[in-house]
């Protein structure tokens, strides 16, 4: 069984969608892999303009790392290992020299708001909920979701939401900035394709051009610290009483 699926439009877009809807789109290894392997080839494919990433079914478009997998690290160690991997993908996702989106075709969860923010663009279709929850997880974001946070939206919004930790709606993201465009979500892929559209029309050099100059601020060692530093600490918190209790919680649950 495929755990994402891969398709190109003739267009210049690949889109990525994960493939776990029994699961809500939650990110295993397999699925890192893949995210890993794709970005790779939109960064030296000069026939691939832009990279959409989105997941399958109505629900979720993810809802964060594989907790039935990953409660399994008890080690700080072992956590960290984990989540740098998924850390240094997200990294190449946030410094990938072609503009990105993340559609939103339903809930955002944990790592899910994380993979979201390494993206440029975030379209969301109606209702969906976006949850930085990991403060009620007893951790921190993981994926260095904070850091990429703070650079995408102003100080004060981006630090009420991680301490908050609560679902917002879409709409209410919008507001924020965090979220670029609502869309009803009939056809959620014309919709994003017709939004994409003026990019499209550019040639692949020029969106490299842009996109190579946003992201010069971010390949310094001075971001790149403060990025490993916060996986660091939330993979100290991995192993506590409180984040154990509270995966448990989740996975007895449902
Ligand atoms: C590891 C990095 C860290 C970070 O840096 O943030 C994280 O991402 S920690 C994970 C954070 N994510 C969560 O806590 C999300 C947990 N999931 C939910 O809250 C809900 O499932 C949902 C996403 C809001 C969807 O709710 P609903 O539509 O009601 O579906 P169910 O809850 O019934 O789930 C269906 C099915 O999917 C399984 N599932 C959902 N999320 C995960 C997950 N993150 N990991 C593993 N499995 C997940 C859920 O257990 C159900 O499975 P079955 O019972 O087998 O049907």
């Amino acid at each position: 069984m495929k755990v994402a699926i891969v398709e190109y439009d003739s267009n210049g877009i690949v889109w990525f969608a994960i493939h776990r809807p029994e699961k809500r789109n939650a990110i295993n290894f397999e699925v890192m892999d893949k995210l890993e392997e794709t970005i790779a080839m939109v960064e030296k494919n000069d026939d691939v303009k832009m990279l959409v990433i989105t997941g399958t079914g109505d629900e979720a478009f993810c809802s964060g790392g594989d907790l039935s997998k990953f409660q399994h690290l008890h080690t700080t160690e072992n956590a960290k290992q984990m989540l740098e991997k998924m850390g240094t993908i997200l990294y190449s996702l946030l410094t990938l020299s072609k503009p990105t989106v993340a559609l939103i075709n339903g809930t955002a969860i944990g790592g899910g708001c994380e993979l979201a923010s390494a993206c440029d663009f975030r379209y969301a279709k109606s209702g969906s909920k976006i949850g930085f929850i990991q403060g009620k997880l007893g951790i921190t974001t993981g994926w260095g979701g904070a850091t990429m946070l703070f650079e995408k939206l102003p100080y004060t919004q981006a630090l009420d939401i991680l301490l908050r930790a609560e679902r917002i709606s879409a709409e209410k993201m919008y507001e924020y900035g965090w979220i670029h465009a609502v869309l009803p979500g009939n056809n959620l892929r014309e919709e994003c394709r017709e939004l994409l559209a003026p990019y499209l029309s550019q040639s692949v050099s020029v969106l490299r051009a842009y996109k190579m100059a946003a992201a010069e601020k971010w390949k310094s060692d001075e971001f790149r610290m403060r990025f490993f530093a916060e996986i660091r600490r939330c993979s100290e918190l991995w192993g506590s009483e409180e984040h154990k209790r509270a995966i448990q919680s989740f996975l007895n649950k449902s």
